[in-house]
């Protein structure tokens, strides 16, 4: 089974906690963009949802597939979202913005009543930092902002480098909010709640890829079957 197979295998089992009337926040990445595949052949069968994205790439491909879209403007509580992670812990805490929309992705977590992850299960660790920070921030006064972050790494015991991220070609990736992104690179995050609490201090920062309290599931698709921590319904 192919990492992708396993992903399908996650988005599938997502899937079925869709139910008619439902008002979904749909995800970014390769595993979230199954799950709106999936999502787009019930729809087209006459599946009756409505939905709101976390990305402009996906509301592009949901629009694409007919789903039905709205904004968080005008559905701003919405039952159940759906998103891909890069790291989950035990306890549900994630590392996410490795797609680069962490910003929106929490904005519209934040607005669901149940927020379901779907990964395959290398994502799953025992101690989230392997998987380097997004911490997404804006353009004005990086250099301040780059220090406060590093003060701010070093206040709760980690140590690591901060990598402004790039694209492929080489230009300052910058967000769908307009903004840029430092990737921590920690190798081990030992007080997440304390470094999320000391980053949201910081001015320049406008928010960070620890999601700590808002995912209430997670399925985790291996080749032997698929785990769930936390509680699907
Ligand atoms: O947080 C994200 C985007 O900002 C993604 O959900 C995360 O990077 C996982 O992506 P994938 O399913 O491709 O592994």
């Amino acid at each position: 089974m192919t990492p992708d197979d396993l992903k399908k295998l996650a988005a599938a089992r997502a899937l079925e906690l869709v139910r008619p009337g439902m008002r979904l926040g749909l995800g970014t990445g390769s595993t979230a963009k199954h799950f709106v595949d999936m999502l787009g052949a019930r729809v087209a069968d006459g599946l009756d949802v409505v939905c709101v994205s976390t990305s402009e790439v996906t509301e592009a491909q949901a629009r694409a597939l007919g789903i039905p879209m709205s904004t968080l403007e005008e559905t701003p509580e919405l039952d159940l979202t759906i998103d891909g992670a890069d790291e989950v812990d035990g306890e549900l805490r994630l590392i996410k913005g490795g797609g680069a929309a962490l910003l929106r992705e929490k904005i519209v977590a934040s607005a669901s009543a149940r927020m379901v992850v779907i990964a395959d299960d290398s994502k799953l660790v025992t101690q989230l930092g392997r998987f380097p920070l997004p911490i997404e921030i804006v353009p004005f006064g990086l250099e301040v902002t780059r220090r406060a972050v590093m003060a701010a790494i070093a206040s709760v015991g980690s140590a690591g480098e901060l990598v402004l991220r790039r694209k492929a070609d080489g230009t300052v990736l910058v967000t769908d909010g307009g903004h840029y992104i430092l990737d921590a690179h920690l190798g081990a995050i030992a007080q997440p709640e304390a470094l999320a609490a000391a980053l949201a201090r910081i001015p320049g920062v406008v928010e960070h890829g620890l999601f700590l309290g808002l995912a209430t599931a997670a399925i985790l698709a291996s080749a032997t079957g698929l785990t769930i921590v936390g509680t699907l319904d």
